[in-house]
């Protein structure tokens, strides 16, 4: 079966906070993406909220809830209690755990399993437990031992952390190289009965070269690639819709 696509709200988020003004909206643009077949809408909440603020995710709670029963909420980030108190009130079908600083500027690493494992283990079960899908964030090298551990502690999922790949975009060789170990990653996981989505800096360019390496790839997460195809698949329609709205004929 094809990967679904879970869309990332942050870059929305981002450029809403511009200014002190509700758009864009990131629940309406989470809207229109459903609406489009996204399979689900995913956040990654920071604690300093310079993206996705907390008050974000009551409304997209709802709209999936009231419009889109059968997408998927995942919410990622850091285990602290006060991200786990906002997942335990929010409910996602999907809570994906990541090992960011609060200072990073964005996701650049996986966990380490080994040093991480006496952390994780409880939060794991805690939200496991309470019926959460938990996936934790990883890194494209193929540790056997070191998943074997994430499945130990009770993740159903991992998700591939595809940043070195999408860094690949102007080199066909190192992409084709680490697809490949990516593949043997998710090859490993897979065989140990984890899940696999993947997520970071994921293009529509860079796409298809990954699900043939990864042929039973769960999901997806797109947010950054995904706003800028946006922005320049839609930008020709805006101009038209302001021309109009400025009294000019358009064709
Ligand atoms: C875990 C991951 O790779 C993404 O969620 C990424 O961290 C998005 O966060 P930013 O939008 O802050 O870059
Ligand atoms: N979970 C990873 C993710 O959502 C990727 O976000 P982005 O790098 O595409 O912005």
């Amino acid at each position: 079966m094809a990967a679904l696509l879970s869309v990332n709200l942050n870059a929305i988020a981002m450029l809403r906070n511009r200014r002190d003004l509700p758009w864009p909206s990131v629940t309406g643009i989470g809207g229109i993406a459903l609406a489009a077949g996204a399979s689900g809408l995913t956040v990654h909440p920071r604690p300093d909220q310079r993206h996705i603020r907390f008050s974000d995710l009551a409304p997209i709670r709802t709209l999936i809830d009231d419009l889109y029963p059968d997408a998927e909420f995942n919410i990622e980030g850091y285990p602290s209690e006060d991200f786990l108190d906002l997942v335990e009130r929010h409910q996602p079908e999907q809570v994906t755990l990541v090992p960011d600083d609060p200072a990073q500027a964005t996701s650049d690493h996986g966990w380490d399993f080994r040093a991480h494992r006496a952390m994780l283990a409880p939060v794991c079960k805690r939200l496991g437990d309470q019926g959460y899908r938990v996936s934790l964030f990883a890194d494209g090298v193929p540790d056997r031992e070191a998943l074997e551990i994430a499945r130990d502690i009770g993740a159903h999922r991992i998700e591939l952390y595809t940043g070195p790949y999408g860094g690949t975009y102007a080199d066909p060789d190192a992409a084709e190289r680490i697809a490949a170990e990516l593949g043997e990653t998710a090859a490993i996981a897979i065989d140990l009965g984890l899940g696999v989505n993947a997520g970071h800096d994921l293009t529509v360019e860079n796409l298809p070269r990954l699900v043939r390496h990864i042929p039973d790839l769960a999901e997806v997460s797109v947010g950054h690639g995904l706003t800028a195809d946006a922005l320049e698949f839609g930008m020709a329609e805006s101009v038209r819709r302001f021309r109009r709205a400025c009294g000019q004929e358009v064709e």
